[in-house]
């Protein structure tokens, strides 16, 4: 299975260093992605989902190295952006097509897909209905789904489940659970609850370097103390 290899990323916005040099592997699985506001996580995304150019470092997908080319990691995309949603005057199956063109899949191929994807976010039953209509987490789920068309083997979520109620969050984590068993996903959320249910390995960021891989449950010590150190303060 490939893997995106990460190397001395280094993004600049005029005086502010958002990204200071991040070194990191996303292999097959859930790596989870937390920092304080401002940690450049959005910033790591979004250079990930190649929007960003760094302005040093590599990114490597496979073997190959897709820094100042990135249509081969572009093929294998699927992208929940924080911010922004569909089109409201679209139909949740229009934008999928509409998605499914920019992304240059097959059209039949992504026809036959919408039916199930729409199902997988819970929305086969709103499937020809405006998303402009539809609730805030509504519309999230069908950023979720686009963001599956074409089994993509990099997936990257940014804040993907805010929004979702308690059952929704639930098929949110194992969509994205079952997905992970063939892809690399990178899921970038405050939202513990779904650090716990869903991620292998999380990855800290802080003034835009990563201070601390370790276990989902960990990160959750104020004062990093190791599981060994938890396990015999709790005795
Ligand atoms: N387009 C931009 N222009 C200037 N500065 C930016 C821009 N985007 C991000 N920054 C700065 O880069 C740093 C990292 O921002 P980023 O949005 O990546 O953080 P974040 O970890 O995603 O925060 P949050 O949790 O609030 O979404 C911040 O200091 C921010 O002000």
């Amino acid at each position: 299975m490939p893997t995106l290899e990460v190397r001395d990323l280094r993004v600049r916005f005029g005086r502010t260093e958002a990204l200071r040099g991040v070194t990191l592997d996303l292999p097959t699985g859930v790596t989870g992605l937390t920092g304080a506001n401002g940690a450049g996580k959005s910033t790591l995304i979004r250079t990930l989902a190649t929007l960003q150019r760094p302005g040093a470092g590599r990114l490597i997908w496979d073997g190959q190295d897709v820094t100042r080319r990135p249509g081969p990691l572009r093929r294998v995309l699927g992208y929940v952006p924080q911010e922004g949603g569909a089109y409201p005057h679209l139909t949740p199956t229009e934008f999928l097509q509409y998605m499914g063109a920019a992304k240059r899949l097959n059209a039949r191929a992504v026809d036959a897909q919408i039916p199930a994807l729409l199902d997988a976010v819970n929305l086969g039953g709103h499937a020809h209905r405006p998303v402009g209509t539809f609730s805030g987490g509504m519309a999230r789920r069908v950023l979720i789904a686009q963001a599956l068309l074409g089994d993509p083997r990099l997936l990257i979520l940014d804040e993907p489940s805010v929004g979702l109620d308690a059952g929704e969050r639930l098929r949110f984590q194992t969509l994205i659970r079952e997905h992970a068993r063939r892809a690399a996903v990178l899921l970038v959320t405050h939202i513990r609850e779904d650090l716990d249910a869903t991620a292998d390995r999380l990855l800290t960021l802080e003034g835009g370097v990563i201070v601390r891989p370790g276990q989902p449950h960990l990160a959750a010590a104020p004062d990093r103390t190791p599981l060994v150190g938890l396990e015999i303060a709790r005795a």
